[in-house]
């Protein structure tokens, strides 16, 4: 067993996150960080195209409708696609503090089933930062903004620079997106962090 502590619960001496000041302004939309990205890249045919905007602190929101490649149960959202787009959400929080963060952990409750055909609306926000790691929350609600929470996360994502991508990633990928100039901007929107 290593001594590494899973609790969701931020440590005393966590502080509170930061917006940043080049933050996307509030209800800007934040495009996608990758086209193949399953969560919100536009070139995955069944992935989830989540579009999110930025809050007024470090938080977002964002849309997700559930299609029939999304199914577990007939007619229903599968879980993991479910806990897949609470994720991308939580992801987005970095365009808010300026890092780049990769989930850690991710701890979800599913309160009710979703049916496919529903719109499920979004909200993440980051709670406390200690050292490389933030704190955040995530919920999903059905039939409205305000309607009835249908699946909750708590999580901790870690900081990591451009390299954690660059050194992990599939050379062929990796190769494609630093050809790329789009792709480059967004990478390096992220280096400079004052
Ligand atoms: C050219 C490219 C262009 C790219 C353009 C931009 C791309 C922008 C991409 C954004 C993408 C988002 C998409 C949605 C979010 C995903 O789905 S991300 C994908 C899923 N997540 C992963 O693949 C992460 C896999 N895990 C890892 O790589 C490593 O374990 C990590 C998370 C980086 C941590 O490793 P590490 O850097 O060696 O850090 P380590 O010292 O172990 O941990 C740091 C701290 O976190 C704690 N910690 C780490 N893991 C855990 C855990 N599971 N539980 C509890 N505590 C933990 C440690 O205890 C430590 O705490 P302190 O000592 O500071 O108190």
């Amino acid at each position: 067993m290593s001594g590494r502590t899973t609790a969701l619960t931020p440590p005393a001496d966590a502080g509170p996150p930061v917006r940043h000041p080049e933050a996307p302004a509030p209800g800007e939309i934040i495009g996608s960080h990758y086209e193949y990205c399953f969560g919100c890249g536009g070139g995955v045919a069944h992935g989830l195209h989540l579009e999110t905007r930025a809050g007024e602190g470090v938080n977002v929101t964002a849309e997700f409708t559930v299609r029939e490649a999304h199914q577990g149960a007939p007619g229903l959202a599968h879980g993991g696609v479910l806990a897949t787009a609470l994720d991308e959400t939580l992801g987005s929080l970095g365009w808010m503090l300026r890092v780049i963060a990769v989930t850690g952990r991710l701890e979800t409750d599913f309160l009710r089933p979703v049916p496919v055909g529903t719109e499920l609306h979004l909200t993440a926000e980051a709670v406390a930062v200690h050292r490389r790691k933030i704190y955040c929350t995530a919920t999903g609600r059905i039939g409205g903004p305000d309607g009835p929470v249908a699946v909750h996360a708590n999580a901790m994502f870690v900081e990591v620079k451009i390299d954690h991508f660059i050194d992990n990633g599939r050379k062929e990928e990796i190769q494609a997106v630093m050809a790329d100039p789009d792709q480059v901007k967004v990478a390096r929107a992220f280096e400079v962090n004052p």
